[in-house]
């Protein structure tokens, strides 16, 4: 299922399974995207002699002159990007229009949870072959923001206490779960952890939300 444009689905109101984040479409933009995502990758794992580093330099260096062209103001393309109901194409771990993002595809579950595999590759290495401590903080904090709107609650992260129980493989499918699991005034709890495919944890979080709204721009 996808994510009604207007509301934000939460476990009381959508079915198992509801794809939370914003869907790759058929667009130039995610297109264009997707193969920047691929460039990133690409860069990290070619030959440093043999590949004409020099010509890619200078056609990347084309490309982005293209786009700065028509990039509007700041002010303005913020308004843009925060259109919509909350669901971002933009943010740095779901967002198909970002290509820092894996990107991650979230879902809803009946039981309250969230979750999401993905396999993270080169750019997001830390120590050799495995996944970066702050990276793997990065997608947590956010997939814990977004078990938060499934339980029909959104807050900022006050604290993100993440215990790091063995690295992480990149290369290999790993599934990302969060949950709310308190809630008192403001205060909102939610924990979340990653794991490879035979259950094992790598990562676990817990994590304090303020609900506190920030204002959009416009
Ligand atoms: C927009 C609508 C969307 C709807 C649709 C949803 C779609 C969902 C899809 C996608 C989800 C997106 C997911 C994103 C996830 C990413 C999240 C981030 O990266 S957030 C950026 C990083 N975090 C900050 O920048 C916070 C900076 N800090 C602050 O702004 C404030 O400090 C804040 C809001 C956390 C608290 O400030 P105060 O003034 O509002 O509230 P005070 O009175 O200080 O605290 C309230 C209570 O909380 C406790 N508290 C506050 N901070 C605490 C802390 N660090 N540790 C322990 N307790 C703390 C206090 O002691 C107080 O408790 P007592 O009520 O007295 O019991």
């Amino acid at each position: 299922m996808r994510v009604d444009p207007s509301t934000h689905p939460t476990v009381g109101t959508a079915p198992d399974g509801t794809v939370l984040t914003s869907a790759p479409q058929d667009t130039a933009v995610d297109h264009a995207t997707a193969a920047a995502r691929r460039v990133v990758d690409a860069l990290l794992r070619t030959d440093r002699t043999n590949a004409n580093l020099e010509r890619v330099a200078e056609e990347l260096n084309s490309i982005a002159e293209h786009l700065e062209e028509h990039a509007p103001a700041v002010a303005e393309r913020l308004v843009d990007m925060w259109a919509g109901e909350g669901v971002t194409r933009h943010d740095p771990v779901t967002g198909p229009e970002n290509a820092i993002a894996p990107p991650l595809v979230v879902e809803g579950r009946e039981d309250g949870s969230v979750q999401s595999v993905v396999t993270l590759t080169m750019p997001y290495q830390g120590p050799p072959g495995h996944a970066h401590g702050g990276v793997s903080a990065l997608l947590l904090d956010h997939l814990l923001g977004v078990a938060n709107a499934w339980a029909g609650r959104s807050g900022a992260t006050a604290q993100l206490n993440v215990r790091y129980h063995r690295p992480t493989p990149l290369f290999e499918p790993l599934t990302l779960t969060g949950r709310l699991v308190a809630q008192d005034g403001r205060k909102i709890n939610t924990i979340g952890d990653i794991r490879t495919a035979d259950g094992t944890v790598c990562v676990s979080v817990e994590a304090l939300f303020v609900d506190k709204t920030v204002p959009r721009p416009r």
